[in-house]
């Protein structure tokens, strides 16, 4: 075949730094890169999900996810690398992108305990399911970096009431496309929770309800004001600030 004709995938694109794609109207701080990978590299990650054996695969009660390298115990983690297929391109690219255009700026993970993410936690969200509003707690860096593959979805922000109880209706959303990166760090890790509700399809989409707008790949996707919903698989990478790097597995299990 001519190589000419071949259709050509799109590819991926990085801001020169992250304070190009802010979401302005969140509190510090939440960024959104749409084409963070590319369609090749996003079935390429996709499949390695799909062909993990079996048992790396956590069963809850309406969704799945498989945690890498391992889960953590008492907020630990054992040291071990992640994968190839986890860690090239998507770990080399967060790390790269500085937080800003002045000279020698760093990138989003010069500040945590390992310079970059060590952990990730995969999960897969078929229509109708999502995930309780919460908070991602004290066992991470407080940056969290969500690369969404396959399909769209809605992530809400909540906050708490004066009487500390979760206030049920989201303040903002976040729209997440496929191949897309989803940083949140700061006030938004400490502050404010995080869910997905348990719907089919994601309503009411316009520029004034979805808080990254006009950082989205294409609108004209929700021109209707709707997603309707497919199974999305998302990755989230985090640095877990206690790593065991005894040799010994089982110190894992004893006593602080
Ligand atoms: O899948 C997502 O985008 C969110 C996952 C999440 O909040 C978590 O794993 O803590
Ligand atoms: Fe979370």
């Amino acid at each position: 075949m001519d190589c000419d004709s071949a259709p050509s995938k799109p590819p991926f694109i990085l801001p020169a730094s992250l304070d190009h794609v802010r979401i302005g109207a969140l509190p510090p701080a939440a960024y959104y890169i749409s084409d963070f990978i590319s369609e090749d590299e996003e079935h390429a990650i996709l499949d390695k999900v799909a062909s993990a054996p079996k048992p790396r695969w956590k069963q809850l009660t309406h969704r799945r996810l498989q945690t890498w390298p391992s889960d953590l115990v008492n907020d630990k983690l054992f040291d071990a690398p992640l994968p190839d297929w986890l860690r090239d391109p998507i770990v080399s690219r967060l790390t790269l992108v500085p937080q800003t255009g002045e000279p020698g700026s760093a990138g989003i993970f010069s500040d945590s305990p390992h310079k970059q993410p060590n952990h990730v936690l995969i999960n897969e969200y078929p229509p109708g399911v999502g995930i309780m509003p919460h908070k991602d707690g004290s066992a991470y860096h407080p940056v969290v970096c969500t690369v969404s593959l396959g399909a769209s979805l809605c992530l809400n922000i909540y906050k708490t009431k004066a009487d500390g109880a979760l206030d049920p209706a989201p303040v903002w959303r976040i729209l997440q496309e496929p191949r897309s990166l989803l940083i949140t760090s700061l006030d938004l890790y400490s502050d404010f929770l995080h869910g997905i509700a348990d719907i089919t399809e994601d309503v009411d989409l316009s520029e004034s309800t979805v808080a990254n707008w006009n950082l989205l790949r294409s609108t004209a996707d929700f021109a209707q004001g709707c997603n309707s919903r497919s199974t999305r698989t998302s990755l989230t990478y985090r640095d877990v600030m206690k790593v065991s790097k005894l040799g010994n597995k089982f110190s894992l299990f004893q006593k602080k």
